[in-house]
């Protein structure tokens, strides 16, 4: 029963000094010696614990969190993804000036720089955009999702799709389609859909209403998901599956979820079926479309997105791949789809917060209404509910301070990524070494009193109006839409979206959230910054002599 001093751990301490207490009919004074020896390793155990505690808490004052032997920072991480990660992360970013250095586990592919300094913001996205592309850990995770599409590659493959695409979003054409699709989803389908429930979750119904919207734009197919029955649409629930599980891979050690894709497990296996239910129905509507597309004579009638990169050829002359057309119709659907809904879903709830906001919102329609010269009266415009037409969306400059003021704090995409391709050093006088990566972290960027000043956390769109007119701030300020060569290419049409949308429903509708079950609104942690469950509310209909109270 002498174990070895060799074979001591903690274990076969706790062991020895159990048995060496209860068992008395061995020798005393082995067993007493052995005690001593025993305590000595275990008071040097203790002080070991106390000095390595005492130095990981010591590095929270310079490094932002206790730093542990082995496993770095990842208990704060873990901690803080229990709670609210974002909040955790400008807490820490404020402490630190705004940049610090993520370290990972030991061997893991966590280590990071994390920074919301805009002088680093506007080195990342446009000083040296060269050196700073998606890079290979983004595309190797998201490539089963995206491909090759726009949003998961660098250099020549991105360039291509961009100018394309950027010239379509920029044609009269493309702004028809867009402006047509909006009008008909909302007056046929979303108004429709709200006048028959009192009590929905408004994040779902926007969702809805921004996926059909979109792959009407990508696809040119319309998948009806915002229709009275609010049906599962299997390639919405395909794509939103596939998204959800790509995510888990940016947690995971790189070679765990690649182990876990050989063989068909967990969270890789709903990829893998999901992935399949995204191509399915990508593989059929390019199939149609091409069959289409042979009959058609003109096939400059359709200005989707896939229509326009059928008709064009590669470098070396070629028509484009099914699987690369699959790939841009997929990567806009991403961009597109729940940006616009989830930073509605935030407007709704901040406007219930701040009723004075929504007061001038209401005002800034009626007065834009008032001005009709057809319908000048208010009385008519009550009674036929007025269609909002593209010149007066374009003037509701209140409401659009109200949404940047929206994705200020809530913005959509709530951190984004970049690699470093170069040995490089920050403004801020950050080093970084090649092959590092750099997380910038959009949601702080709003809680910052060095950007915003001390009301930061503060509801307010007149940080955006001068004269009354709207004014847009620096992209590296503000960068929920990005900035630089890679700026949001959907920015215009999404804020045209959501002055429409906004407009319909608060013209229409008191909207408030219903707390009556406890319904929380948090965060979700995800590409995209949803609400965690949904935003639950009451639709309360404005009567005519409420809205006729905004006419005078
Ligand atoms: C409130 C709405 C929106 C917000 C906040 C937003 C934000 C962003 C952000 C942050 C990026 C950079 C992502 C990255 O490179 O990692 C981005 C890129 C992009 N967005 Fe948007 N977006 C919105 C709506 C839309 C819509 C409606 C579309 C299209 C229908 C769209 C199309 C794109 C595209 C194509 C890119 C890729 C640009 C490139 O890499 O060159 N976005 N957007």
């Amino acid at each position: 029963m002498k174990p070895t001093s060799s074979s001591y751990n903690l274990t076969a301490t706790a062991a020895f000094v159990s048995s060496s207490c209860f068992r008395s009919n061995e020798p005393l004074v082995p067993r007493r010696l052995f005690f001593l020896r025993d305590v000595q390793i275990l008071e040097l155990f203790i002080a070991l614990l106390v000095f390595v505690t005492i130095h990981s808490l010591r590095q929270k004052k310079r490094q932002g969190m206790p730093v542990w032997p082995f496993l770095g920072m990842l208990p704060s991480l873990i901690s803080a993804v229990r709670s609210n990660i974002y909040e955790w992360l400008s807490e820490v970013l404020i402490s630190q000036n705004g940049t610090f250095r993520f370290r990972g586990p030991w061997f893991s592919t966590l280590n990071c720089v994390v920074t919301c300094d805009p002088r680093n913001v506007e080195h990342l996205l446009k000083t040296r955009f060269p050196i700073y592309p998606k890079g290979s850990y983004f595309r190797e995770t998201m490539r089963d999702l995206l491909g090759d599409g726009i949003f998961n590659t660098d250099e020549e493959t991105w360039q291509q799709q961009r100018k394309t695409a950027s010239v379509e979003f920029h044609s009269a054409k493309f702004r028809l389609l867009t402006s047509q699709s909006l009008h008909e989803l909302v007056h046929n389908r979303l108004l429709p859909v709200l006048e028959a429930s009192g009590k929905i979750d408004l994040q779902d119904i926007l969702l809805r209403l921004t996926f059909d919207n979109v792959c009407m734009i990508a696809f040119g197919v319309d998948p009806g998901c915002l229709s009275p029955k609010l049906p599962e649409i299997p390639f919405a629930k395909a794509f939103e599956d596939a998204t959800e599980a790509t995510v888990v891979r940016f947690v995971m050690p790189k070679f765990v979820w690649k182990l876990m894709r050989s063989l068909n497990l967990g969270t890789e296996k709903k990829l893998k079926e999901s992935i399949k239910g995204v191509d399915g129905f990508a593989e059929e509507v390019i199939r149609r479309r091409k069959k289409e597309m042979s009959l058609e004579a003109e096939i400059s009638k359709r200005p989707d997105l896939l229509t326009i990169f059928m008709g064009l050829r590669d470098q070396n002359g070629q028509k484009f791949s099914d699987k690369f057309l699959r790939d841009i119709c997929v990567n806009f659907i991403l961009a597109g789809r729940d940006t616009s809904s989830v930073a509605l879903s935030w407007f709704f709830w901040l406007i219930e917060k701040n009723p004075e906001v929504e007061e001038k919102i209401m005002m800034g329609i009626c007065k834009i209404l008032e001005q009709r010269d057809d319908q000048g009266d208010a009385k008519k415009n009550m009674e036929y509910e007025p269609v909002f037409r593209p010149e007066e969306i374009k003037k509701m400059d209140y409401l659009q301070a109200a949404l940047s003021e929206t994705l200020r704090l809530y913005p959509s995409v709530p951190v984004d990524h970049k690699e470093v391709l170069e040995d490089d050093v920050f403004p801020d006088g950050t080093k970084l070494k090649r092959g590092e990566k750099v997380i910038y972290a959009i949601y702080a960027m709003g809680r910052m009193e060095t950007i915003w000043g001390k009301d930061c956390r503060e509801f307010k769109p007149e940080r955006w109006l001068r004269d009354g007119r709207y004014m847009s701030k620096s992209a590296y300020k503000f960068t929920a839409f990005n900035g630089g060569p890679r700026l949001c290419l959907g920015k215009d049409f999404a804020y045209y979206q959501m002055r429409y949308v906004a407009a319909a429903i608060i013209y229409r509708y008191r909207v408030r959230v219903d707390d009556k079950g406890g319904h929380k609104v948090e965060p979700k942690m995800a590409l995209t910054m949803y609400m965690k469950h949904g935003l639950k509310v009451n639709m309360v209909k404005r009567s005519v002599s409420e809205i006729a109270h905004y006419y005078c």
